[in-house]
């Protein structure tokens, strides 16, 4: 299957080096334009990619054409190379906040795969929601899943569950990032070097988030089983959210959900 990106930005060469790295695609398979030639234009020599000279380029030469770029341009973008998109072709779109029926306006026959990943897929280790319009086939959504599934989790999400999961999801690696930047530079006040008290830090993260996902506990009995009667963990725990925790890291998911929604 030849997979053709418009648009190679970071969510673009994301997915493209998770693929890479896992092997679920070969560098001979991918055709990519984006903006500039400067950008596109190296990251494909260097991986052995495709580069086209347009996004009509992609489109004629994919099976699949994947809209890996802004919001405000992808319906124009997607009117434009239309014509390309003949029988059998079919469209994956990571564009946050734009629905099917959005698509539908400018392209109502085109089969597409709407879906939300992360950058965590660079690693083989993202998250990404799939929803597939009418058109589209069992054996696409099922090639579409397939490829995801190479480069981390995948889950079939209701479309007005696309925002949240989007918040929770797309947007929750910067929150996590945010909180092991902030822990590691608590462990910089207190005297550790900042490469040590990152990977400190980030480790911790990771063992626990392994533990939340293969326990049968949930966080809050997880919390318990950390904080000692009387003990250390139950004091930094409370100063937390005295500071308020819980309500910023709401507010924050609530703001992200809100931005999608273009409210
Ligand atoms: N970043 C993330 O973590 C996530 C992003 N998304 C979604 O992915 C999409 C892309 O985001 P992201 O990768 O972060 O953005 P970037 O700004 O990193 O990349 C945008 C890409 O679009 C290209 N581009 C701009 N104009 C055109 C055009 N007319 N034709 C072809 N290519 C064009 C740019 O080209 P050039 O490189 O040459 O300048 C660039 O490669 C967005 O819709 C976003 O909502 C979804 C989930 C997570
Ligand atoms: O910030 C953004 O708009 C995109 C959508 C999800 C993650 N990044």
């Amino acid at each position: 299957m030849k997979i053709g990106f418009i648009g190679a930005g970071n969510m673009g060469r994301a997915i493209i080096d998770g693929w890479l790295k896992m092997k679920a695609v070969a560098p001979a398979d991918i055709y990519v334009h984006s903006a500039h030639a400067s950008s596109y234009e190296p990251y494909a020599k260097v991986n052995g990619l495709n580069a086209m000279e347009s996004n009509l380029a992609v489109a004629n030469a994919a099976d699949v054409v994947v809209l890996a770029i802004k919001p405000n341009i992808a319906l124009d973008t997607l009117k434009a190379v239309q014509p390309a998109l003949t029988a059998g072709k079919w469209v994956i779109t990571m564009v946050s906040g734009l629905s099917l029926a959005d698509y539908a306006t400018v392209a109502p026959d085109v089969p597409v795969l709407r879906i939300m990943p992360n950058v965590n897929v660079a690693i083989g280790a993202g998250m990404t929601a799939l929803i597939g319009n009418a058109a589209l086939s069992a054996d696409q959504y099922a090639a579409g899943k397939k490829l995801f599934d190479a480069i981390g989790e995948t889950s079939e999400v209701a479309e007005k569950d696309f925002s949240t999961f989007s918040a929770l999801a797309g947007s929750s690696p910067a929150y996590v990032y945010f909180f092991i930047d902030a822990m590691a530079r608590a462990g910089v006040k207190h005297g550790l070097s900042k490469a040590a008290a990152t990977k400190i830090a980030a480790q911790a993260t990771l063992g626990s988030a392994e533990m939340v996902l293969k326990s049968d506990k949930i966080p809050f009995d997880l919390i318990d089983q950390v904080s000692s009667p009387g003990g250390t963990t139950v004091a930094g725990l409370l100063a937390m959210e005295e500071a308020g925790f819980m309500t910023s890291v709401v507010k924050g998911i609530d703001a992200t959900i809100a931005k999608e929604l273009g409210e």
